[in-house]
C-alpha cells in the first residue's frame, strides 16, 4: 500500500462498496413494505424498511436538483484531492474512497428511485439514531477517517516547522 495512488486497491473497494450498497438496498425494497421492521439484536439494532427524500435526518425534502449538484461537486472535489493531496497517503486515499462510494450509492437512489433506501435502524444509548444504509455508513467512516489524517497531518506538519 505504498504506490502513488493504490488504485489497484480503492478501485475495487469502491465498486465492491457501492455494490453492497446498491444489494441490500435492493434486497430491502423487494423483501419489506416500506415501514416493515425486523429486529436483528434486541432493539438496538433493527432492519426498517425506510425512503428518505430528503439528506440526513431528512432535511431538504425533495430537493433533488440540489443533492444532484451537491453530489457532483463533492465527487470532483474528491476527485481533485486524490490527484493532488492524497499521492503516498493511504490513510487519505482510504477516506476519499469511501466518501465517493458512499456518494455515489446514494446518487445511484436519488437518480432512479427519487428517493434514498434506508434499513440500518439503531437505537445508540437510547438515541434513536436516523435510519441509515451501507452509503451513509461509507460516507461517515470516510469523513471522520479524513478529518483524523488532515488533524494528524496538520500536527506534523507543525512538529517539522519547530525543528
Ligand atoms: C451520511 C451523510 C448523509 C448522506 O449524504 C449524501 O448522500 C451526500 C453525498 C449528499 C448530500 C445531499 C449532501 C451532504 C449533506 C451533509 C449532511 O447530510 C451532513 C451529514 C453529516 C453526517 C456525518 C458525516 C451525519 C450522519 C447522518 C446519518 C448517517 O448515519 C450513518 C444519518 C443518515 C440518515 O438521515 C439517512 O436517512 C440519510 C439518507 O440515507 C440520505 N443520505 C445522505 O444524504
Amino acid at each position: 500500500m505504498n504506490s502513488k495512488y493504490n488504485l489497484h486497491i480503492m478501485g475495487p473497494l469502491a465498486i465492491f462498496l457501492i455494490l453492497a450498497d446498491q444489494l441490500t438496498k435492493w434486497i430491502i425494497v423487494k423483501s419489506m413494505n416500506i415501514g416493515d421492521s425486523v429486529p436483528v439484536i434486541g432493539d438496538i439494532l433493527e432492519i426498517t424498511s425506510h425512503r428518505n427524500h430528503g439528506a440526513a435526518w431528512g432535511m431538504l425534502q425533495n430537493q433533488m436538483v440540489f443533492f444532484y449538484i451537491i453530489t457532483l461537486v463533492v465527487l470532483a472535489a474528491l476527485i481533485y484531492f486524490y490527484r493532488n493531496e492524497a499521492p503516498f497517503k493511504p490513510v487519505m486515499q482510504l477516506g476519499l474512497t469511501l466518501v465517493s462510494a458512499g456518494a455515489i450509492g446514494n446518487f445511484i437512489d436519488r437518480l432512479f428511485r427519487g428517493n434514498v433506501v434506508d434499513f440500518i435502524d439503531t437505537r445508540i444509548i437510547n438515541y434513536d439514531f436516523p435510519i441509515f444504509n451501507v452509503a451513509d455508513a461509507c460516507l461517515t467512516v470516510g469523513v471522520f477517517i479524513l478529518i483524523y489524517e488532515i488533524l494528524v497531518n496538520e500536527s506534523k506538519e507543525k512538529k517539522n516547522a519547530d525543528i
